[in-house]
């Protein structure tokens, strides 16, 4: 099965487009709803970051306080380096299921939306990387606008995460989404009639 790497910095525009994707039949496996089950309630991941960071990071009910959390590592890299750390292995283990859960469907290719993709060199298990890619500017006002952060809020996110310019040099396919959504679904679809194939399901 043919994997496809699909990355971007926070609010590049990652979800459009995978969703995008799905809508047109493409298996999506998307990182950061899997970095949320392995943090359910009762799971070990859970229990992991609360003996590291303490129970300060859990609501009232016990789950996982996400806002207080992403304020403690986003602006710490060595706290962000121990969720990492934590959180990772649980997350690939997951993955690496629902790429089975795909294959076996019969899928020819499947696409991997993971932000870290590049910084966890998990790009190196993929066939190839599609990068959504927008400058600073623009990233940082649809953060803010999308999570109500303010602007050291947004840049301390956007600076926790390798620079545009790095991740071009690992990526085969660029999105551009600097410009509007319907310019960003033109190149979709023309990516969908040189790429879409790739996908069919062998069966069929
Ligand atoms: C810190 C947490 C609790 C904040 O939760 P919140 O609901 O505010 O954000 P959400 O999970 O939707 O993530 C939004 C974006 O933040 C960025 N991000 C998330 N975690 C990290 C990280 N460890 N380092 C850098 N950027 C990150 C990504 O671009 C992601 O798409 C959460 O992001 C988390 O558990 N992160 C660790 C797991 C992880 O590395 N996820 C990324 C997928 S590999
Ligand atoms: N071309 C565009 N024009 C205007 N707004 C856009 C465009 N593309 C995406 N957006 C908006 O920008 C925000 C970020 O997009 P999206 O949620 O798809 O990014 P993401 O990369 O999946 O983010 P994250 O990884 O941080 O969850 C959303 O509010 C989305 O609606």
């Amino acid at each position: 099965m043919y994997k496809i790497g699909l990355t971007g910095g926070i609010a590049s525009g990652k979800s459009t487009v995978s969703e995008w994707l799905a809508q047109k039949g493409a298996p999506v496996i998307d990182a950061d709803v899997v970095a949320r089950e392995v943090v359910a309630l009762g799971t070990p991941g859970l229990s992991e970051l609360v003996a590291y960071f303490g129970d300060s990071i859990l609501q009232g009910d016990g789950t996982l306080d996400r806002p207080k959390l992403g304020a403690i590592i986003f602006n710490d890299e060595a706290k962000r380096k121990m969720l990492n750390d934590i959180l990772h292995r649980y997350i690939h283990e997951r993955i690496d299921e629902l790429a089975m859960m795909h294959y076996e469907q019969g899928f020819g290719a499947v696409i991997y939306d993971i932000p870290l993709l590049i910084e966890t060199n998990w790009y190196k298990e993929m066939d190839e990387v599609w990068l959504v890619a927008l400058e600073p500017e623009v990233q940082k006002a649809r953060l803010m606008a999308r999570n109500g952060l303010s602007e050291e809020e947004a840049q301390a996110r956007i600076s926790s995460q390798m620079s545009l310019a790095d991740k071009k040099t690992y990526s085969q396919v660029i999105i551009d989404n600097n410009g509007t959504l319907e310019e960003l679904m033109d190149q979709l679809i023309q990516l969908w009639q040189t790429k879409g194939d790739l996908f069919a399901k062998e069966d069929s």
